[in-house]
């Protein structure tokens, strides 16, 4: 759902007083159209209260009705006064059920105006961090917009001065350009009545409450796209691209989209490529990289760059940029890349440096907070669902057949889940958010057993960082970090593999047991088509968010719309599979019949006792 507004920007980039949305569907997996098909109008409070991390929580608001397409229409774009919606209990918009008569007529909104909330509003706009969010009357949904960093909040307007963009074309073709203020909200749903028993349909329209499913206050990102005004000359830009993590399909498109967007939309003349990860900054020689370097890099997997882990040093790095003049810094890479590149932005904002950095979401894991997804994963889990087809194959052809597959994902089983889903072959699929016991009563051995007993084959899919509790041993206490810092694992599907083989010696029952491997095999492939156009469309949206002077920020789909998401959201946290609340594991236990998995220490587990705490779930 995208929102217009100005009122979290600083005065002076706020151009736009007015708040709008498209009609959603009503689940949580829809993409905005533009032009929307039709429109619901929200109001919030003008100007909004500041989002402050030291502001007392607020009682629960109740949640804002939005009426669609019913008499008289507020599909016209128009902001409704607040001061009408929330007026009286009486209000129309406050009673349940069907359409009621009209509001007093619209007005165009009024900063200053006097509605409900604008006292603590303005108040609240007079300390710094006002301006963030879009504040609401008692009856409204309450947004936070999620502000990423500008370079003129920390560089002198000598240092950086406005520019019409020079990518008229956009408008030319009728995209136009996204205005500042323009913000995608995360985790809201539409929904016609409390009760769910409303017709759906009816020429009269419906009434819709707007709810936030994840709190109290619904997070919103700035959305992403070309801005009319640019905070750079093309010809005095200086980038810099760099690619950092393990390697993920789709890292040359981006880095092909980023050079082919600077310098054939924008003009842009130095591009430079940092090879072998952050540790290339130090090096002596930097790739210049030209359209046609990078023209047909994009069919190849891996990244044209190198990449590495460790080797991240802030001080040296940001000498570096320093030294050579750069002033666009482009990073490709994880949570760990990003905690990286926020350091950077941080000494960048204490040298007032006029450099602006942005990353972009490289990992096959898919354990990146707040985006849909990263580019990688959809490619990882093609791969990954051939291997589990392949050991259903195995599995099905061979008396007692069992088929155990191991996959990539070291916090986050998100790679095994999806592969299992779509594949649709896997009876069970163990991830490092889920303990379990292998022997015993309620442990998965038994549970193989009544399978090869009622269907004479099974098939497991295991990610690598499940069960580390069965191998914590394995890798020794000489070495059990990498170096970035992340835990080294020890291989759960050999241990697997050998705990199978040798259960069924014992029992004396003749078994047919294939283990398949594919774990960098699905990292290392080129990019699918689903890939390859994320990746172009991240780099597009990287490159205009840049010019557009944004700075600090991880581009990515939310609902299916790029964003500018603040490092702070994603940098060093990792979301994991929630299967506490999420519907993507009731999908899973639901696809394979598995039982909840005794524990290892024999209790009966319960889901929610999830084995990587302390981070950011999302639920599908
Ligand atoms: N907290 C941190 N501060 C500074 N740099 C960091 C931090 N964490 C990681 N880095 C650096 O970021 C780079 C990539 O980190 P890491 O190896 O953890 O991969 P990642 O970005 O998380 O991607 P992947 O999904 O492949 O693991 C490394 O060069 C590492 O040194
Ligand atoms: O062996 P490497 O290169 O450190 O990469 C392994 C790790 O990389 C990841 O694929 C993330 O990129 C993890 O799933 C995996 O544990």
């Amino acid at each position: 759902m995208a929102l217009s507004g100005s009122d979290y920007l600083p005065a002076s980039r706020a151009s736009r007083g007015q708040w709008w949305c498209p009609a959603p569907p009503l689940t949580s997996a829809w993409s905005v159209q533009r032009p929307p098909p039709r429109r619901l109008v929200m109001a919030f409070a003008s100007p909004p209260p500041v989002l402050s991390p030291c502001r007392p929580a607020r009682p629960p608001r109740r949640p804002l009705r939005l009426r669609r397409n019913g008499p008289p229409s507020v599909a016209d774009g128009r902001l409704r006064r607040l001061s009408s919606l929330a007026s009286t209990a009486g209000s129309p918009l406050r009673q349940a059920g069907g359409w009621r008569p009209p509001l007093p007529p619209y007005a165009a909104p009024r900063m200053d105006a006097a509605v409900p909330g604008a006292a603590a509003a303005a108040a609240a706009a007079n300390d710094d961090v006002a301006s963030n969010d879009a504040s609401v009357t008692d009856s409204v949904l309450r947004v936070r917009v999620r502000r990423v960093g500008h370079l003129t909040d920390y560089c002198d307007g000598a240092m950086v001065k406005q520019h019409p963009n020079p990518i008229r074309r956009a408008m030319a073709d009728g995209f136009g350009f996204v205005p500042e203020g323009e913000v995608v909200l995360k985790n809201v749903a539409l929904r016609a009545d409390a009760s769910g028993t409303a017709a759906l349909d009816g020429d009269a329209g419906l009434e819709f409450q707007a709810v936030c499913r994840t709190g109290q206050d619904a997070p919103a990102y700035i959305r992403a796209g070309p801005r009319e005004t640019v905070y750079f000359e093309p010809r005095a830009v200086r980038a810099a691209i760099v690619t950092c993590g393990g390697i993920a399909p789709g890292l040359n498109t981006v880095i092909r989209a980023i050079v082919l967007t600077l310098t054939r939309e924008y003009g842009v003349e130095t591009v430079f490529g940092i090879q072998s990860g952050y540790r290339g900054f130090y090096a002596k020689n930097w790739l210049a990289l030209t359209p046609e370097l990078v023209e047909n890099i994009h069919k190849d997997g891996g990244t044209f760059l190198g990449s590495s882990r460790g080797g991240h040093d802030t001080t040296r790095i940001v000498d570096a940029l320093e030294t050579r003049g750069i002033n666009q810094l482009y990073v490709c890479g994880g949570d760990g890349t990003v905690a990286g590149a926020m350091a950077l932005q941080e000494e960048i904002i204490k040298r007032r440096l006029p450099i602006a950095l942005c990353t972009l979401p490289k990992t096959v894991d898919d354990d990146l907070c707040v985006i849909d997804k990263s580019f990688g994963f959809e490619t990882a889990v093609g791969e990954a669902q051939h291997a589990i087809n392949a050991a259903a194959r195995e599995a099905r052809d061979f008396p007692n057949g069992i088929g155990l597959v191991k996959l990539m994902g070291r916090n986050s089983g998100f790679i095994a889940v999806h592969a299992a889903l779509a594949s649709g072959e896997a009876d069970c699929v163990l991830i490092p958010e889920v303990p379990f016991a292998i022997s015993g009563p309620g442990g998965l051995l038994e549970y193989i057993e009544r399978q090869l007993a009622e269907r004479g084959k099974v098939v497991i899919v295991v990610a690598e960082g499940a069960g580390q509790e069965h191998v914590a041993d394995a890798v020794g206490a000489r070495r059990s970090r990498d170096a970035s810092g992340n835990k080294l694992l020890s291989d759960i599907g050999l241990r697997l593999l050998n705990d199978i083989k040798a259960h069924f010696a014992v029992a004396g029952t003749e078994v047919s047991c294939k283990f398949i491997d594919p774990t960098y095999m699905v990292r290392s492939c080129p990019p699918c088509a689903g890939d390859s156009l994320l990746c172009t469309l991240l780099a597009h949206s990287a490159v205009h968010g840049l010019f557009g002077g944004h700075s600090g920020f991880m581009v990515g789909p939310v609902n299916g719309v790029n964003v500018y998401v603040p490092f702070q959201e994603v940098a060093g946290k990792k979301k994991v599979v929630d299967v506490a609340r999420g519907r993507l594991w009731l999908r899973l236990l639901s696809s394979t019949g598995q039982p909840d998995f005794a524990l290892p220490n024999g209790q009966p587990a319960q889901r929610g006792s999830s084995a990587v705490s302390s981070v950011s779930t999302d639920s599908l």
